[in-house]
């Protein structure tokens, strides 16, 4: 049986719990897994507020040039890189596409602000 403080009681795995062997044998795999879930997550973060602090020096640059947020044929030779990428690794391309929408949207959304907030200093 698991204790209380296991975290996993009233979750569908806590709710298998002592009804076999094999289902607390599950549970304990499922739990590291979940382990090394939670440690690629706070790397994905990590790597995440890198890359806004990057972008974010781009768009310091380019509001101070007059140059637009958005640069379109960038983004296209990022996507094709991406995808190509993703294939290589065994990813489905389209989360690599979803990624660098996230991302760049982001990015772009940050670069009108700082481009707004140098407006305002001038
Ligand atoms: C960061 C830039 O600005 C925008 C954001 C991009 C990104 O997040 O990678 C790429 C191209 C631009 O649309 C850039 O031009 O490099």
């Amino acid at each position: 049986m698991v204790s209380d403080g296991d975290g996993l009681n009233g979750t569908v795995i806590g709710s298998k719990l002592g009804a076999s062997d094999s289902g607390a044998a599950a549970a304990e795999r499922i739990r590291r897994l979940r382990g090394t879930i939670d440690n690629l997550d706070a790397a994905v973060i990590r790597l995440l507020a890198e890359r806004f602090k990057v972008t974010g020096q781009v768009g310091e640059l380019k509001a101070q040039a007059g140059f637009a947020p958005a640069d379109p044929a960038r983004e296209g030779e990022q996507l094709e890189e991406l995808r190509t990428q993703a294939v290589k690794a065994g990813l489905d391309p389209r989360i690599a596409e979803l990624y660098h929408a996230f991302v760049a949207g982001q990015a772009k959304e940050g670069h009108a602000r700082i481009a707004r907030r140098q407006r305002a200093e001038a």
